[in-house]
């Protein structure tokens, strides 16, 4: 069975939604940030302190490139993940699913910034505004399906993501 694999920027819900649409589909869930962080044992922040950007992007293409290998997951991405050409063409093996919000909605959700080391000392706003800039386009163009997870209870995102599965 293809995976299911959920793209989207930061407090889109790829982690919430993805936990529910792998209950309701019977399938399992996999986050590809708790995973590193688990095999690291150490948290995202952490690996950004001490490796940069760069060292968490290497790890991140390691770990998807392992994840893709399996069969019949729901991958809950990191907001980033669309920005490599190699995890682009890995994740296009699943079915992608693009979960669009509004900057207002990403930011009333990462207000807390727990453990988001793009967001810690900067303007939260201008950060992901300037991410979307760059990675909006990629999103759309990876997405074999695009949802609004803005404003609605996550039972909703999925049910319209079940739906959409079962016209396939
Ligand atoms: N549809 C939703 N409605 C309300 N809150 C949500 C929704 N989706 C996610 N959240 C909340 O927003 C925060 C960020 O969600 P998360 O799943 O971690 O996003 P992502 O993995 O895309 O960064 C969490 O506190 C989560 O509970
Ligand atoms: O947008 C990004 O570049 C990132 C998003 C985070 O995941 P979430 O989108 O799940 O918050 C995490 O992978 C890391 O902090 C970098
Ligand atoms: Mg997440």
């Amino acid at each position: 069975m293809q995976n299911l694999i959920l793209i989207g920027p930061m407090g889109s819900g790829k982690t919430t939604v993805g936990k529910q649409l792998a209950k309701r589909m019977r399938m399992d869930f996999v986050d590809s940030d708790h995973m590193i962080e688990e095999r690291c044992g150490v948290s995202i922040s952490t690996i950004f302190d001490i490796e940069g950007e760069d060292g968490f992007r290497k790890r991140e293409t390691k770990m998807l490139t392992e994840l893709c290998e399996r069969n019949g997951i729901v991958l809950a991405t990191g907001g980033g993940a669309v920005i490599s050409e190699e995890n682009r063409i890995l994740l296009r093996k699943g079915y992608v699913i693009y979960l669009k919000t509004s900057i207002e909605t990403q930011l009333a959700r990462t207000q807390k910034n727990q453990n988001r080391p793009l967001l810690e000392n900067v303007d939260a706003e201008t950060k992901l505004e300037e991410l979307m800039e760059e990675r909006g386009r990629l999103y759309e163009q990876e997405a074999d399906l695009i949802v609004m997870s803005g404003d609605r209870i996550v039972s909703k995102v999925v049910d319209e993501i079940t739906e959409a599965l079962e016209q396939l």
